[in-house]
């Protein structure tokens, strides 16, 4: 069971202002979700939790040991990373994608072994793309895609899960399918962080959230104590109207409204 810690963290976004610095532990277990409009800093500090990027100031752990003293290697057996982007320029099949999960534990020479293939065919089902294993990946819909990337992540078998924006081009089904998965993760020892722009999604699947201005600052805690209208019509600038269905607080964009009338 891995726990992921932001000491004093400073995100490191050019000419910006330190803003507030960030501190905080996601435990196994946790679905932390990171909320905030274009452009506040959401991904630069995914990718500072995931070392990817080092912080202005401040130090990011997994236990007990900070990202700088540890491999990329070692990082990447226990953190997975859903990205944002992807670059397909020299695509393979999808089993071969979803095969890089296993590559942190292989040695350079090595072949995966029935285990990694296991894993791999149990993500793919996971997601849904089961029987798709020798489709290039560039044949994917925008959905197939990020379904794959979800897949790869979760056939590193990672202990701390990192993913940004990860319902992007997915219709509701794999919305709903996707975050069951994340807190099937969750349950079973897996702390998870999600940039989301869903308010929706973000109160149904998250135990805290993190809110990020684009002043650089922040604050964060538990989601039923973060989801309030006013802090949140703050942050996106846009006024909201709040319901509640099925006992979950549900967010719309007020405007939109106006418009029809
Ligand atoms: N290398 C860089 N040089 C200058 N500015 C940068 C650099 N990288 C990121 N930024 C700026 O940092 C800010 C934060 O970017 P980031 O991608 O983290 O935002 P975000 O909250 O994830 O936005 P979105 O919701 O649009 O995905 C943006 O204004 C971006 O233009």
């Amino acid at each position: 069971m891995t726990t992921l810690r932001a000491e004093d963290v400073v995100i490191d976004i050019p000419g910006r202002a330190p803003g507030t610095p960030l501190s905080f532990s996601v435990t196994p277990g946790e679905i932390w979700g990171i909320l905030g409009p274009n452009g506040a800093g959401k991904t630069t500090l995914l990718h500072t939790l995931s070392g990817l990027r080092p912080p202005r100031s401040g130090d990011v752990h997994l236990n007990q040991r900070s990202l700088t003293k540890l491999r990329r290697r070692q990082i990447a057996q226990q953190l997975a990373m859903v990205f944002q982007e992807r670059n397909d320029g020299f695509p393979g099949t999808v089993l071969e994608t979803v095969m890089i999960g296993r590559h942190p534990f292989l040695s350079p020479w090595d072949v995966e072994t029935v285990e990694d293939l296991d894993l791999a065919q149990q993500a793919l089902h996971e997601v849904e793309l089961a029987g798709m294993e020798h489709r290039l990946v560039n044949t994917l819909s925008g959905g197939e895609r990020q379904r794959l990337a979800i897949a790869t992540a979760l056939c590193q078998t990672p202990q701390v899960l990192l993913a940004d924006e990860p319902s992007n081009h997915l219709d509701l089904h794999h919305q709903v399918k996707v975050m069951d998965i994340l807190r099937q993760q969750a349950a079973n020892g897996c702390a998870i962080v999600l940039c989301l722009h869903d308010l929706n999604l973000a109160a149904r699947c998250c135990d805290k959230l993190l809110l990020l201005y684009p002043s650089g600052e922040a604050c964060w805690g538990d989601a039923a104590t973060m989801l309030v209208p006013n802090a949140l019509e703050k942050l996106y600038n846009t006024p909201l109207i709040a319901a509640e269905v099925d006992g979950q607080p549900v967010f719309l964009p007020r405007d939109i409204n106006t418009l029809t009338k």
